[in-house]
């Protein structure tokens, strides 16, 4: 694993964009596995400032989105849909039709997980999979258990994973207890792992997951048998790293 540790979050977004960037410059065909949640959100805005300056293209990329609530409108403000299309997708020149995010809303649920799988299968790799990481070290998710699943599957969301993405809606109640999720293994596929963790909070998370065994019970340190991993930390999030 490649740990690199920001004091400034403009080289940290900078660094994060620049790696995405490159990776399109050299292969505009390239294939993007996304993630939502707050730590790539800067990442995602240097990139739209990017590619508004000229300095890079997605009209010939394909996305994949990690997961999606299960039960919530796919126009819902919360949904991850919703979230891709306001922080990238609609600023940027990709074609939509090439974004994939799961469907959440399925009639079948296992006949949509299956399908994603088949998917990514025709069109993978994922060249690189961006990631963020849980407080409780999950990643897409893929919540800490006993058994992790490889596959894309739907997954009750932990209490604590509820409480922490509350402040996105009105109430806690409000949160699905559901989601569809890749699994550790369709994650682990991608050529390259880009996670980005910021803030204090999660300090623990990541210590755990680069420092600490390899457990199903931190699905993050999972990506301690990848051969191609580079970590942004921040100030706050590295305190705790050697
Ligand atoms: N499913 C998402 C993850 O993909 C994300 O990485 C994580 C951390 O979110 P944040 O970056 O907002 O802290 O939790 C969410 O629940």
């Amino acid at each position: 694993m490649n740990i690199l540790k920001f004091n400034s979050d403009e080289d940290f977004v900078q660094t994060g964009a620049n790696l995405i960037a490159s990776l399109l410059q050299s292969n505009p065909k390239a294939v993007l596995g996304l993630a939502t949640g707050s730590s790539p959100v800067g990442v995602y805005a240097k990139l739209v400032e990017m590619h508004q300056k000229g300095l890079v293209s997605f009209s010939k990329a394909t996305s994949f989105n990690l997961d999606e609530y299960i039960g919530l409108p796919v126009d819902h403000p919360q949904s991850y849909r919703s979230f891709m299309n306001e922080q990238l997708f609609n600023h940027i020149d990709i074609d939509p039709g090439q974004t994939h995010i799961p469907n959440g809303n399925a009639a079948d649920m296992e006949a949509e997980c299956l399908a994603y799988d088949k998917m990514l299968e025709e069109n993978g790799p994922v060249d690189l999979q961006i990631l963020g990481i849980g407080s409780n070290g999950h990643i897409g998710f893929n919540e800490p258990d006993v058994n992790l699943s490889s596959k894309t599957h739907v997954v009750d969301l932990l209490e604590d994973t509820r409480e922490a993405n509350a402040r996105f809606f009105d109430s806690l109640d409000d949160v699905p207890r559901q989601a569809i999720t890749m699994g550790i293994g369709g994650i682990l596929k991608a050529r390259q792992i880009l996670l980005l963790v910021r803030g204090a909070g999660k300090a623990e998370a990541i210590r755990n997951a680069v420092e600490g065994p390899i457990t199903t019970q931190c699905p993050a340190s999972l990506l301690q048998s990848h051969p191609n991993v580079i970590v942004l930390v921040d100030e706050g999030a590295g305190k705790w790293l050697k």
